[in-house]
């Protein structure tokens, strides 16, 4: 039976960069599972890949059709954004295993739903203040730079990712993103241990 691996860590801990990285190894052959969200899609980003871009109507839609796995909203100074795992055929456990990004909310979810044996957490941490220098450049090169969004996600994450909240999940590892390859290593070499 497969697995799903979850990458969760704070914003600009690094989760995109590892998905990548982690995503395109021939010997783990993960699949990618999208999640899809409502906010607005940044510069650089495409559809497909980072997220399903959806606005709220089709959110509804797939919630009528009961397909919606998880979902979480982010009350933003721009409205709510919502962002969800979908039950759109992406996950078949007897065939594959799955790499995601997800927060600690929806890890629960899918745990649920999915079973603990089968659902694999890494957590993702950097120290604040470099972690807050990543996102501040990472902002500045947006067609639109929005600094009070980026100052809010810094300081709810603090909030949601609280050493209490990832101890109530068992979360006790972590993978510290300082070196990126060092912790692409260290994140690849315990994916194959469970896959083996
Ligand atoms: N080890 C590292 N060293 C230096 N820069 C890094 C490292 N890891 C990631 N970055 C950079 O930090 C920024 C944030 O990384 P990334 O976008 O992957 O974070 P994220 O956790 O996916 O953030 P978000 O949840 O906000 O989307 C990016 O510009 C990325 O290139």
């Amino acid at each position: 039976m497969g697995k799903i691996f979850c990458l969760m860590g704070k914003s600009s801990s690094g989760k995109d960069t590892i998905f990548k990285e982690i995503n395109d190894d021939k010997d783990l052959d993960l699949k990618p599972i999208v999640s899809y969200t409502t906010r607005p899609k940044r510069t650089n980003e495409t559809n497909g890949v980072e997220y399903f871009f959806i606005n709220t109507d089709e959110l509804n839609k797939f919630e009528k059709e009961n397909k919606v796995i998880e979902k979480r909203v982010y009350h933003t100074i721009h409205g709510d954004w919502f962002y969800g795992t979908i039950n759109d055929g992406q996950i078949d456990l007897n065939k594959n295993n799955y790499l995601l990004i997800t927060t600690l909310e929806a890890y629960k979810s899918l745990r649920d739903y999915f079973g603990d044996d089968k659902v694999c957490p890494f957590y993702i941490d950097i120290e604040d203040g470099v972690r807050l220098e990543r996102a501040l450049e990472r902002e500045r090169k947006q067609d639109k730079p929005n600094y009070d969004e980026l100052c809010r996600r810094f300081l709810a994450d603090n909030k949601d990712f609280s050493d209490e909240n990832l101890s109530n999940l068992g979360i006790n590892k972590l993978y510290i993103n300082e070196n990126l390859e060092n912790c692409i290593n260290d994140i690849k070499k315990d994916i194959l241990n469970l896959i083996q």
